[in-house]
């Protein structure tokens, strides 16, 4: 038996976000977003699904604290809904949306739960959509306002901030592949998000600096995946470098080196005749040192060169186990990217923001056993565990998610909680893997 061991300071944590789990979406003076319009567009959610219940959170987050509180974690990343706050995106503010985010965040700090909050977790207010949305340059600075608004609102209580959560699903899952909200499928528009979405990033971490926060701290999380070539020959390479340089690069090499990957913008330019809408001043604005990286990974893939597509890349199934929403369980790739961005950008302080499974078993005899979860968190967690003695700073782990809730594009069909949600009662139900996770964080090791 092999004991996996994390050091002393290692924190503990389980990740959620606004859409996905608060539900109360047409109450208090909350206004659209996106996903509204998006989740109730015919075709574009399984089943019809939208967050206008979710899990509820909005009327049941005590009982929620209370179960983080059983799990023994220190650290709960949550979102903030901007038009929760600020209806229109700019303008009225909505003291409702206000005053529950103060009563949430002050119960976790009640319970000695860190609160870690990501500004954006992809619910853009639908009246700054109708104005352009990511593509105006104004949103730029709306989005400023309403972070200089949030940093005042909780000066002392949040002491984490997390600027944008994936913004490549922000930019370019939803804007060229279309698959999110708000569905277009324009390169050249989800080159210019993607664009705005660092700059914004970088105008809200100097306006941060600006207010002197003592002792807060601010990043941003990009999600990430492994690329292995399937074979050495240099077509496989180059197409597997391209695929990173999408997923990884494009939104690390900006805020770290204050470009972009020169490799990929000359490949959309000459394959795509797109480019980047950069203005004097942004590459400085983007590149404001953070405090700490928080990184989102699920999956990786072996992959290939191919003729077609954007990227001439192409993934090779090598009978990987796979989860049940159909991504392969690739700890190997968990490692290696660490590594990777260690040894690219140097060794930011790293939070796991994101990283879990999905596995949909259901509760029988009120008991839900979620083996391929634990085992996915066995194998993750161990990958992380050998990453950190390469020298990779991670500071924490937040497992995505505490809640089944909704999961984008697959409504509730797909479920990632540790906690399982009866999504007609409201119910809620440690999983087997809620226990498993609540003796790794009490004990700060599992055996293998
Ligand atoms: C037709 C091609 O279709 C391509 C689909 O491509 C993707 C890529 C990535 C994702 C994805 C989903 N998640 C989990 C979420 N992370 C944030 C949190 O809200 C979780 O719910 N991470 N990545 C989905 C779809």
């Amino acid at each position: 038996m092999t004991i996996i061991q994390f050091p002393e300071e290692m924190k503990w944590g389980t990740a959620t976000a606004s859409y996905q789990i608060e539900g109360a979406a047409n109450i208090d003076g909350r206004g659209q977003s996106i996903w509204d319009a998006f989740s109730k567009t015919p075709g574009k959610i399984v089943n019809g699904d939208n967050g206008d219940i979710a899990c509820d959170s909005y009327h049941r987050f005590e009982e929620d604290i209370k179960i983080m509180k059983d799990l023994g974690i220190t650290t709960y990343r949550f979102s903030i809904a901007w038009p929760r706050v600020i209806p229109q995106g700019v303008g009225d503010v909505n003291q409702e949306g206000l005053d529950f985010y103060h009563r949430m965040v002050d119960c976790l700090l009640e319970n000695e739960i860190e609160p870690m909050c990501t500004l954006y977790h992809w619910d853009l207010p639908q009246a700054l959509q109708d104005k352009g949305g990511w593509d105006n340059r104004e949103t730029i600075d709306a989005f400023v306002e309403y972070a200089e608004l949030m940093f005042k609102q909780f000066e002392g209580k949040i002491k984490y901030w997390i600027t944008f959560n994936e913004p490549w699903c922000a930019s370019f899952l939803s804007n060229y592949i279309g698959v999110h909200a708000p569905g277009f499928q324009d390169l050249q528009l989800a080159t210019n998000v993607a664009h705005h979405i660092l700059v914004a990033h970088g105008k809200t971490v100097k306006k941060y600096r600006g207010l002197n926060s003592k002792e807060g701290q601010i990043g941003y999380a990009p999600n990430v995946e492994w690329n292995e070539p399937f074979s050495n020959r240099q077509e496989d390479i180059d197409a597997c470098r391209r695929a990173s340089g999408w997923f990884i690069e494009w939104f690390m090499d900006p805020v770290f080196k204050g470009e972009y990957p020169s490799f990929m913008t000359e490949w959309f330019k000459e394959k795509e005749g797109v480019t980047v809408p950069v203005l004097e001043g942004d590459m400085e604005l983007i590149s404001q040192p953070i405090d700490f990286l928080g990184i989102n990974y699920y999956t990786g893939s072996v992959s290939k060169h191919t003729d077609g597509g954007l990227l001439h890349h192409e993934q090779v199934d090598q009978g990987y186990q796979k989860t049940d929403i159909g991504w392969n369980v690739f700890p190997e790739g968990f490692y290696k990217v660490l590594v990777y961005i260690k040894d690219r950008y140097g060794n930011v302080p790293i939070y796991i923001t994101e990283n879990g499974s999905c596995y949909n078993d259901e509760p029988v005899n009120g008991v839900v056993k979620d083996e391929g979860r634990i085992t996915y968190l066995r194998q993750h967690l161990t990958a992380l565990r050998r990453a950190m003695h390469s020298g990779v700073n991670i500071k924490g782990y937040m497992t995505w998610s505490l809640l089944d809730n909704f999961e984008w594009a697959e409504g509730y069909s797909m479920r990632f909680g540790i906690v399982f949600v009866n999504y007609r009662t409201l119910e809620r139900i440690k999983k087997d893997s809620f226990y498993w996770y609540k003796q790794t964080v009490q004990n700060n090791f599992f055996e293998i």
